[in-house]
């Protein structure tokens, strides 16, 4: 693909997440890899309305060389970028459920999307959750840096999710894949849950195309 075609999916897939009530107001960031580097949602931008052309970019290095002032949470994007080498995009959101779930008290926080449903292990793997950090704080990015790689995505306490894939749109929809399941997590909240056993889980994992790897 161009870069202006990635810009323009860009747009379009992040105004679908917007319409769809994924994101709200200002929140949520997306960023692409590109052949110099990457592009990422400005800072302050609302994904609803985003202009392909003022879409920030920085070269490998992480400097600014294009579009308006990058994203605060970059770090977090190029964290992911870094430690999975086969990323080609990412998605953070602060969409209700994943957020919801980021905010309960008793969390496994070494797997804090269980294996609920086929999908969730099949697009998006285990998620780490990771402690509270101020937007912008670069040190969750150390976190991500920490896990080397071992997670396609995590769950910021009280904060929301990052997701990466190999390209834009398995990522869109594999943090969509997260928003359901966490949904429907907090939805049996008290309730006795059947989770996939171990058997099933193993059964999906490579299945269909899926989990994205690292
Ligand atoms: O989600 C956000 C902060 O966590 C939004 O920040 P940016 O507007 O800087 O991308
Ligand atoms: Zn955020």
């Amino acid at each position: 693909m161009t870069e202006a075609q990635l810009r323009d999916d860009l747009v379009r897939l992040a105004k679908s997440l917007f319409e769809r009530g994924f994101s709200v107001g200002s929140a949520g960031n997306i960023s692409v890899r590109v052949a110099d580097g990457l592009l990422i949602t400005p800072t302050n931008s609302c994904l609803g309305f985003l202009d392909a052309d003022r879409i920030s970019k920085l070269d490998r290095d992480g400097r600014h060389v294009a579009g308006d002032p990058p994203s605060k949470e970059v770090f977090l994007h190029r964290a992911f970028y870094e430690t999975r080498p086969a990323t080609g995009a990412v998605v953070h959101l602060h969409s209700t459920g994943a957020t919801a779930l980021s905010c309960l008290a008793d969390v496994d926080a070494d797997d804090c999307i269980p294996p609920l449903t086929p999908y969730v292990v099949m697009r998006v793997g285990t998620v780490k959750l990771l402690p509270y950090f101020r937007p912008g704080d670069a040190s969750a990015g150390d976190l991500i840096r920490g896990l080397n790689g071992a997670h396609a995505a995590v769950l910021l306490a009280n904060h929301g999710p990052v997701v990466a894939g190999a390209d834009l749109r398995s990522t869109v929809q594999a943090a969509e894949e997260l928003e359901e399941t966490a949904k429907l997590l907090v939805l049996l909240q008290g309730q006795r849950v059947r989770l996939l056993s171990a058997d099933q889980v193993q059964a999906l994992r490579g299945a269909f195309g899926g989990p994205p790897t690292p």
